[in-house]
This record gives structure tokens, C-alpha cells and sequence, in this order.
């Protein structure tokens, strides 16, 4: 695949439809290990693994060695100075100031209340609406819709009502898409080329600076809408503890690049990984029973969270508090999040050449490119059924327990220093929408679409996911 002059760029656009199917094939074939170049002169040299051993080394053993870079804060250029673009001492600043975010008591009622709240009043009743005339909807639509919406609730404590029965414009999100779609092309292209288009504002650069200034004017309209809002609500938001925690951020344009990093993290993430559970889950019957089984005393003993919607059916939510030990669920979740990790690869640059676990030398300046997708794949670390979604093997023999799984193995929340800050909450945000879909509906894909991811840094579908919903007999 590496051809003289322009390296591994043709193969690369060639296959880049099938992008992450692709590394982990060539990566199976070579030992999960592979060296590739760049067009010559581009002085762009990687070096592709999915092995666990290489992954300890990069992302724990010597991280220091392997930050992201600055090509990497020049391709997400939108999220400049903020959590997910630097490194070093900056990078520890900003994840103790989204920690203190995260772990305020206001902030954290406020994603409670808000969580319940859209299921109840606009996930559940929306999907009633559409069982009861057996009506298609797209899934990945509708867990958008609410992933952006509980996402920008705690951020900003102004509710963007995207749930909301109208359904709005969905723009902001699809310029959050954009980024993630024109982030791969940059990943891929010399940053000459991507640069001269940029320069020229042609092409998918043309597209990417209409979709900045949405995503700044969105953070603009939402802080006139959170300074308007009545003075008497004691909430917190996230531009309350950034702009006590560090007064650098009053210049607008930092703290709104930080708004928009927040926004990602919660959303790209969650919103990309719910539409494959639900995917995994229509395929295979017998693990959604299983998940019925573990929820059934917990429902049985609930009356007073009964839904009522028009006196006509009953709905079934389930609080966060009360999935939190069902393991088969939890394992059906990381079962999702092993074969489809909203982020299917994590990039990294060489300081200092060194030597990896698996004896390759790597040079100071080389590219290292983690596919997570590919580990989730490799026979070598899952076994020979690593194909099949099979929720069973996260548990104990007696299946009472979540077996431990090192993260250098499991990528999908990253590894090492760097790990995700949000994992726990977004756990249980899917644990809670996926409880209450499955508890109160039949989930059937409809039949003859084709299921696949878009081009981008994220595992998006490209075609959404078509589902017809049948209220439960219970
Ligand atoms: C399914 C859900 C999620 C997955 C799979 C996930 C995965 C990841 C991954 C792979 C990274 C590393 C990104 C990189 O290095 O470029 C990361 C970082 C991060 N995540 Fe998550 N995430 C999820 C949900 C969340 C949520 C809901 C939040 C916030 C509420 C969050 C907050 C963060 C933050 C702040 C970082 C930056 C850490 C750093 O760069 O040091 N994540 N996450």
C-alpha cells in the first residue's frame, strides 16, 4: 500500500470509504503493527497500531513522549487552547477546571433533573406518538436531538429545546459534524493542501469556516439567552466556573472554544454510541430478553415513577440510582462500545525516538495512529468470536460481576493520563436511556437500509438508522 513518491495517500483515498475497515484488515494481516508514509516531501511518516502492549507504552509507560501536537490543535482549530487540543501543564489545568465542573452538586442535579425530564417528556411521548401509527422514524435523529440538548443543559442552564415536539433546525449539530468531517480529511491530506484550500476557503474548507461561525454564533445566542434568564434560578453553569476559576477566559473567543470542546465531549461522544447500542441490540434479541430479565424486579417494585400520557398508556422510567449494579446491561453497553467506539482512532506525535514493546523503533517527528475500531477487532486480543456482539464476555462465570478489563486493551474511553473525564456520567445516561427504550418498546430496524459510518473522526451512521417502534405488552 505504500506507493513511491506520494506514499500511502492513494490507498488511503482510494479505501477511505471504508476507512476503519480498512486499517484493520491491513492491521490483522500485519501483526497489529504497520509502517506507512506520506506523499514524499510532506515529510508525513506514521505508524499504525492496535497492539495493547505498544498502547500501555504510548498512552501510560512514557506518555510524555507521545503528546497530540500542534497539527493536531491545527486540524481541530475550533477547539483551539481547550481540553481536547493541548498538552502538558495546560492540559492538566483544564482537566482539573472540568472536574470542578463536573463534580458541583448544582451542576450535577441539574444533569439529573434535566436527563429525566427529556425522557419523560419528550423521548418517551415522541416515541408513543410514533408506535401508535407504526410510523419509521430515524433513531440516530431523535437520540441526537437529546444528546444535544442534555449536553448543552449543564453548560450553558439554557435548555435549546431540540427534542422539542416541532422539531427545529438541527444546524448547530450538523456544524458539529462538519468539523468531525473535514477533521479526517485534514488528518489525511499533507497540511499544505488543506492549508491552500483553507487560505482559498474551497471545498470542504469552505464548508468547515461557514460551520465555525454557526458554532460561535450558537455559543453567542445561548450566553444572551443564559444572561437573560431569571435571576432568582440558583444553577451553576460551566461559563460560571470557568470565568471564576481562570479570568484569562473573559476573552471571548477562548471561552467560547472551550463551550464548544465541552459540547463535543458529551455530545459526539454519547450521541454517536447510543444509535450502534440500538443497532446491536435490534440484532440480537436474545441480549435485549437478558436486559428485560435484569430490569424486571427493579420495574416490578416501581409505581409511583409511572408515566401517565393521556390517561392511555404507561411508561416505565428508570433513575439513575437504580441501573447503576445491573452488570448485563453495563456489558451490553461496552460490548457496543468495543465493536462501534464513537472515536475510532486517537493520534499521537513522536518527541523522541524510541522503542516499543513490540520492537519497533519509532523516529521523533512520526505520526502514531491508535485505531481503537481495530482493537475492538483483532482475534489476537478478543478472540476468535471478536466479530460477534456477545455481551457475556464482560462477566464472571456466574455472571454477577464485571470482569476487569485493562483500558490499554478496552480504548474506547481512551487510556493513561489522558482517560475520559465523562465516562461515568455517560454510562449512566445510556444506561438510563437504553433501560427505558427497551423496558417500554419493540426496537425493529426496518429492512433494506444499509447501516455504516460516515466519513469522520467520529463512527456517525451515515444513513441514520431506520427504526419502527411497537409499544410493549408487558
Ligand atoms: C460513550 C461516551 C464516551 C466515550 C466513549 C468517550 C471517550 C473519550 C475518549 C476516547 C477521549 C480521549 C479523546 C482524545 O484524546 O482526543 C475522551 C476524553 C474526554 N472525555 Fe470522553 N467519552 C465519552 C463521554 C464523555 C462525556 C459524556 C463527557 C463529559 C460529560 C466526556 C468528557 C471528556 C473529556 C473532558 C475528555 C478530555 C480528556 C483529556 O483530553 O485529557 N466524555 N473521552
Amino acid at each position: 500500500m505504500d506507493w513511491p513518491v506520494v506514499g500511502v495517500l492513494p490507498s488511503l483515498i482510494g479505501r477511505i470509504h471504508n476507512f476503519n475497515d480498512q486499517i484493520t484488515t491491513f492491521l490483522a494481516a500485519y501483526g497489529c503493527n504497520l509502517k506507512a508514509q506520506g506523499p514524499i516531501a510532506s515529510g508525513m511518516r506514521y505508524f499504525a497500531t492496535c497492539d495493547p502492549a505498544n498502547v500501555r507504552h504510548i498512552f501510560t509507560t512514557n506518555h510524555a513522549n507521545y503528546p497530540k501536537g500542534v497539527e493536531f490543535a491545527e486540524i481541530f482549530d475550533i477547539y483551539g487552547g481547550s481540553i481536547f487540543t493541548v498538552d502538558g501543564e495546560l492540559c492538566r489545568q483544564q482537566r482539573a477546571m472540568f472536574q470542578s465542573f463536573m463534580s458541583n452538586p448544582q451542576v450535577v442535579a441539574l444533569m439529573e433533573r434535566s436527563s429525566r425530564d427529556k425522557m419523560v417528556n419528550g423521548l418517551l411521548p415522541f416515541m408513543i406518538r410514533m408506535a401508535s401509527t407504526r410510523t419509521p422514524f430515524d433513531m440516530q435523529g431523535l437520540i441526537n436531538r437529546l444528546i444535544f440538548d442534555l449536553t448543552a443543559i449543564p453548560i450553558f442552564c439554557v435548555d435549546p429545546c431540540c427534542l422539542s415536539a416541532d422539531m427545529p433546525s438541527m444546524h448547530v449539530a450538523n456544524a458539529m459534524d462538519t468539523v468531525m468531517e473535514v477533521g479526517l480529511i485534514r488528518h489525511i491530506l499533507p497540511p499544505s493542501c488543506w492549508k491552500m484550500m483553507r487560505r482559498l476557503n474551497i471545498g470542504p474548507e469552505g464548508k468547515l469556516a461557514t460551520a465555525h461561525k454557526q458554532l460561535h454564533g450558537f455559543v453567542r445566542e445561548m450566553m444572551e439567552k443564559m444572561k437573560a434568564r431569571s435571576t432568582e434560578q440558583d444553577e451553576v453553569s460551566a461559563v460560571d466556573i470557568i470565568l471564576s476559576a481562570d479570568p484569562a477566559y473573559s476573552d471571548g473567543s477562548l471561552l467560547s472554544r472551550t463551550l464548544l470542546n465541552y459540547m463535543v465531549a458529551g455530545r459526539d461522544t454519547v450521541g454517536t454510541t447510543l444509535p450502534w447500542v440500538f443497532y446491536n441490540l435490534a440484532k440480537n434479541p436474545r441480549v435485549v430478553s437478558a436486559i428485560r430479565k435484569e430490569l424486571a424486579p427493579i420495574a416490578s417494585l416501581k409505581t409511583a415513577a409511572c408515566i401517565s400520557n393521556n390517561g392511555t398508556s404507561t411508561m416505565l422510567f428508570f433513575e439513575q440510582e437504580e441501573t447503576k449494579d445491573l452488570v448485563y446491561l453495563q456489558a451490553a453497553l461496552y460490548e457496543s462500545l468495543r465493536l462501534h467506539p464513537p472515536g475510532p482512532f486517537e493520534r499521537k506525535k513522536v518527541l523522541a525516538d524510541d522503542l516499543l514493546p513490540s520492537g519497533h523503533k519509532l523516529h521523533a517527528g512520526e505520526i502514531v495512529l491508535i485505531s481503537i475500531y481495530a482493537m475492538g477487532r483483532m482475534e489476537s486480543v478478543w478472540g476468535k468470536d471478536c466479530h460477534e456482539y456477545m455481551p457475556e464476555r464482560w462477566l464472571s462465570e456466574d455472571g454477577s460481576k464485571l470482569r476487569y478489563v485493562p483500558s490499554h486493551k478496552f480504548m474506547a474511553f481512551n487510556s493513561g493520563p489522558r482517560m475520559c473525564l465523562g465516562k461515568d456520567i455517560a454510562m449512566a445516561q445510556m444506561r438510563t436511556i437504553v433501560a427505558a427504550v427497551i423496558w417500554n418498546f419493540e426496537v425493529e430496524m426496518v429492512e433494506g437500509q444499509s447501516v455504516e459510518p460516515k466519513l469522520s473522526c467520529t463512527l456517525q451512521m451515515k444513513n441514520g438508522l431506520k427504526v419502527i417502534v411497537r409499544k410493549r405488552e408487558k
